[in-house]
């Protein structure tokens, strides 16, 4: 104990050096030595000595929490962390300092688990401690004053919301009613694809390769289009209606609103209180801006689909979410503002999380060539090649569900968990835990880790032929457990599955000439973890189907 403190004090004491060196450069520190040496300051030596004593104290107050990198006073742990890539960040951390840490985030407390055990410890065992959500900006202002399911921190209104969502949102019984949705969406992706595809070979410029495809500006579309009719019917996108008209810039604040809730999950005015005033970065200006551009949209949504109910000017298989959500009576009635917050849960996170993972899974595919193969002679064998897979064949294909969980493995698009919270202290794994620290799951650590899993760093969908992934098994949480589970695993495993089925039973993937593999590791960070460059490829048709005539939107 004895040696402890004095190492405690030593380098605390380097520490103090390093500090004012720092701080003030080789000229304080040269003056320092010299008092020291001369003995002739004996000022000098009570200030480091008062300084050394403030921070060993401020170490022993974290003595019991769990290890981690040096928590500097102001800064904490950030130099250690910093914003990029973070989840790649704590697994390397994890290896020196174990899979439970504690950073010191400005003025935060956060803990970062790393481990299946301790993770199910946080998710099962202490799921009700561990359920809650900090109050941070993007709650206030993107989760519309913490009335978003996503942000609404551990009480009545989020408990209402989850049950409003699990029976009217994403029941199985509203997946069903919206398949023709997914399936026309779904038939105008293959129709784009197929005619670039015949007009690039129809140019005839004796390649024999079509026009590269934008998988990502594909993938986006398909989601955009899908969860926008899903959320609020496809009127919007006539050009004579009055909301269609700040559809485009909608899009963007929305885009932009990602991005800010993304970039710093917690923001440096949270790090540090004490000077959220000046808002250096203009974060909180910018969130707040277009928050309110946010909620006049919804608003003026909100407003139309009430006409429309009070003038019974909708077909029944017309009903989205906004027309359930405005009938819901007696006890499950929501406020505007619940409204408005579900409407921001459903339409930024659901579209752009799906997309990056469609878009990660084919360029898994298109690297991994007999991965590919495979695939299609599955979707063949039980489809055949005179018409298209369609979502209720995809039960009979159960490799293409062990795609789609080795895509979610390898590139998860939530690579931490949102923040969970506990109000009140709590044990964890041997360590104490005091009230309100913010905790991380490192999904993307638990499902990559050397330890649990063979090659990890291997693009291997056999491996899911095993069962994994169960009730106890904590090492593969794409969409997290407990109470604060992913609500819509069910809505974004019946989309996945479906386009990526079509699009490789439709065409054959290949990289443009002269490409000869695909950037996996550099990421970029929004709603969700995305390939921080566009997928670009070439796609060949590969069956004998009729172009597809659909309905114009
Ligand atoms: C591949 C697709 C998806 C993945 C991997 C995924 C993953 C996740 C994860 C990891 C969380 C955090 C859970 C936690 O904090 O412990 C979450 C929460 C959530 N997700 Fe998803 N998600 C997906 C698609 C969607 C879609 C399509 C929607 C909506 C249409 C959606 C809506 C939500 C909501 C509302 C929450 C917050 C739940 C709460 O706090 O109670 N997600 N998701």
């Amino acid at each position: 104990m004895e040696s402890h403190v004095m190492s405690v004090s030593f380098s605390s004491l380097t520490i103090t050096f390093m500090l004012i060196f720092m701080l003030f450069g080789t000229s304080i520190t040269d003056r320092i030595m010299m008092a020291l040496v001369h003995m002739n300051s004996m000022w000098a030596i009570l200030s480091v000595s008062i300084v050394a004593i403030a921070i060993q104290y401020w170490q022993m107050q974290y003595r019991l929490m769990p290890p981690g990198p040096v928590r500097w006073p102001l800064v904490g742990s950030l130099l250690s962390v910093g914003f990029q890539y973070r989840h790649r960040t704590y697994a390397r951390l994890a290896n020196k300092y174990g899979p439970v840490m504690h950073f010191r985030l400005g003025s935060a407390n956060v803990i970062v688990v790393c481990s299946p055990e301790v993770a199910m410890e946080v998710l099962k065992t202490k799921d009700a401690e561990w359920s809650s959500r900090p109050p941070t900006l993007s709650g206030k202002y993107i989760g519309v004053d913490f009335h978003s399911l996503d942000f609404a921190p551990n009480g009545p209104h989020w408990r209402h919301l989850r049950k409003i969502c699990a029976t009217h949102i994403f029941s199985p019984a509203r997946l069903r009613a919206q398949a023709h949705i997914r399936r026309e969406e779904v038939l105008r992706m293959v129709d784009h694809i197929f005619a670039a595809s015949q007009r690039s070979l129809g140019l005839g410029l004796g390649l024999g390769l079509g026009e590269a495809i934008d998988l990502r500006s594909v993938s986006y579309s398909l989601m955009d289009n899908i969860i926008s009719r899903v959320l609020f019917g496809n009127k919007y996108t006539q050009s004579d209606h009055p909301i269609a008209k700040v559809m485009h810039s909608f899009r963007e604040d929305v885009q932009e609103a990602m991005v800010l809730a993304g970039a710093f999950a917690i923001s440096e005015g949270e790090l540090f209180p004490a000077l959220s005033w000046l808002d250096l970065q203009g974060y909180h200006r910018r969130i707040k801006r277009v928050s309110q551009r946010l909620e006049r949209v919804y608003r003026m949504i909100i407003e139309d689909h009430r006409r429309d109910l009070e003038q019974g000017e909708y077909e029944e298989e017309e009903e989205d979410f906004v027309h359930v959500l405005l009938s819901l009576q007696g006890e499950d009635r929501l406020s505007d503002k619940s409204l408005m917050g579900l409407m921001m849960d459903v339409l930024p996170f659901g579209k752009d999380v799906v997309a990056a993972v469609l878009e990660f899974a084919m360029a898994e595919l298109i690297q991994n060539q007999s991965v590919l193969r495979k695939l299609q002679g599955e979707i063949d064998r039980v489809v055949g090649n005179g018409r298209l897979v369609d979502e209720s064949d995809i039960c009979k294909i159960p490799y293409l569900e062990c795609v789609v969980k080795e895509a979610l493995r390898l590139h998860p698009p939530a690579p931490l968990t949102d923040p969970h919270y506990n109000e009140e202290a709590v044990d964890l794994a041997g360590y104490k835990i005091p009230p309100k620290c913010i905790m991380f799951i490192n999904i993307w650590a638990l499902a990559n880790d050397p330890k649990w899993w063979d090659e990890p760093s291997e693009f291997r969908p056999e491996r899911f032929e095993a069962a994994i992934g169960g009730n106890n098994d904590f090492r593969y949480l794409p969409f997290s457990a407990g109470r604060r589970k992913c609500p819509a695993g069910n809505l974004a495993y019946a989309t996945m599955e479906h386009a990526i089925a079509v699009l490789v039973h439709a065409f054959d993937w290949s990289l443009p000439e002269g490409e000869l593999s695909i950037n996996m590791e550099d990421e970029e960070f929004g709603a969700s973890s995305a390939k921080k460059y566009p997928l670009l490829a070439i796609a060949k048709p590969r069956l004998h189907f009729v172009p597809f005539k659909l309905p114009p939107t």
